[in-house]
Formats: C-alpha cells, sequence, structure tokens
C-alpha cells in the first residue's frame, strides 16, 4: 500500500533537545526511510565536534556548512531528515527545506532544560544561565519555527514511538486538504 507520503522527506525543526535526532531515527524505522542529522554531518565533513567548530571557526562558520549540507541533503527522497535547532534562521534554508515537508517539534524551554542536563555539546547553552538562555532562544525562534507544515505541541512526556505515530497520523491532514484546497480553487 502507498503511503501518503508518496517518497517525500521529512525535515525534523525545533529547540535543542525537543528530540529531532531521537524521533527522526523512529520514523525512519517506521516508513523504512533513510536517516540523516545535518549536525552529525557537519561534524563528519568538518572532522571535529560542533563545539570545537563554534570555537576555533566561530558561529558563522558553522551556519555555512549548516546550509551547505541542508542543500544537499535536500536532494534526497524518503529520509527523515533531523536538523540542527538553528536551521531556521536562514531564509536560504527554507529554500532547501521546502523540498519535503517540516515538521516542528514544540516542547517547553524548562522541559528541554531538564533534559539535557549537564550536556556541554551544546555551545549556545555555555552561559551563566542556559534555562534562560533557552527560553530567550524559543522566544526569539517562535515565528520562524511557525512557517513549518505541522506543527506538533509536546508536553515532553511522550515517548519518541508515540511522538512517531502521532507525526504519521497528521500527515494525512496536511497532505490531503492541499489538493483538495486547490481543487475549490478552480
Ligand atoms: N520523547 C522523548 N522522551 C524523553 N526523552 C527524549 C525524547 N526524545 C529525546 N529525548 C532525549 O532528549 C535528549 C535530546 O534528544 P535529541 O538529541 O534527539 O534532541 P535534538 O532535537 O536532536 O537536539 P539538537 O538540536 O541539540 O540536536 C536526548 O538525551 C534524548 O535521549
Ligand atoms: O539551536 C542551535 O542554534 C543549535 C542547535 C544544535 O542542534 C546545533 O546545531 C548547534 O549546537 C546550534
Ligand atoms: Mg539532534
Amino acid at each position: 500500500m502507498s503511503h501518503p507520503l508518496q517518497n517525500c522527506s521529512l525535515f525534523l525543526i525545533g529547540m535543542m533537545g525537543v528530540g529531532k535526532t531521537t524521533v527522526g531515527q523512529e520514523l525512519a524505522k517506521q516508513l523504512n526511510y533513510r536517516f540523516f542529522d545535518t549536525d552529525n554531518l557537519i561534524e563528519r565533513v568538518a572532522g571535529k565536534p560542533i563545539p570545537e567548530i563554534f570555537a576555533t571557526d566561530g558561529e558563522e562558520a558553522f551556519r555555512k556548512l549548516e546550509s551547505q549540507v541542508l542543500g544537499q541533503l535536500s536532494a534526497q527522497t524518503r529520509s527523515t531528515i533531523a536538523t540542527g535547532g538553528g536551521i531556521i534562521l536562514k531564509a536560504e534554508n527554507w529554500s532547501y527545506l521546502r523540498h519535503g515537508i517540516v515538521v516542528w517539534l514544540d516542547i517547553p524551554a524548562p522541559v528541554l532544560y531538564h533534559r539535557l542536563g549537564a550536556d556541554s555539546s551544546r555551545p549556545l547553552l555555555q552561559t551563566p544561565d542556559p534555562l534562560q538562555t533557552l527560553q530567550e532562544l524559543c522566544d526569539r525562534r517562535r515565528s520562524l519555527y511557525a512557517q513549518a507544515d505541522l506543527h506538533l505541541t509536546l508536553s515532553g512526556a511522550e515517548p519518541p514511538e508515540q511522538v512517531a505515530e502521532q507525526i504519521l497520523n497528521e500527515l494525512p491532514k496536511i497532505l490531503k486538504p492541499k489538493s483538495k484546497a486547490n481543487t475549490h480553487l478552480n
């Protein structure tokens, strides 16, 4: 039976710690899709971990690599792609994200803080008050994340399998009305 996705790729966006990597892997398993992670590919291209890229080359250089990696991935079909939390910052990146369906995972900042704990692999959170930084980043980025095709508001208590199922259940709602709406327009 063909899935309504029709081989289209899924891009997961959202703040660091929302579970883009974890849920992306689960979705790939359920859909029999390939899985890619921009953060992981950036580290492979640069030959060093993200905190080191930020420390030695700067955020600007990281963002450049991020766009390059996303541009290459946008040519892929049948893939779930976990993106970095800041992928939504550049307009250029949206032209790549629009090659697939964009899903925003949205979890309150305090839950993200609890999840990430003392994880030092997120350079933007190396501040005196990481919870406040997370909250400010969430607030500043909200209108950009909101450009996604699908918005999942989660409490953070849902296991990854359930989040993946919820995405798959909601996809037909955003895929079908599009063609129906077009028919109504004629
Ligand atoms: N649904 C979930 N329930 C509980 N814990 C989760 C869930 N999803 C992810 N986690 C945990 O939260 C942490 C962050 O998850 P993950 O790395 O998938 O987030 P991310 O969105 O990819 O973050 P980043 O943008 O920094 O790459 C991990 O420790 C992961 O095991
Ligand atoms: O939110 C962000 O800007 C980031 C999130 C991570 O996924 C990494 O891409 C990097 O740490 C930057
Ligand atoms: Mg990730």
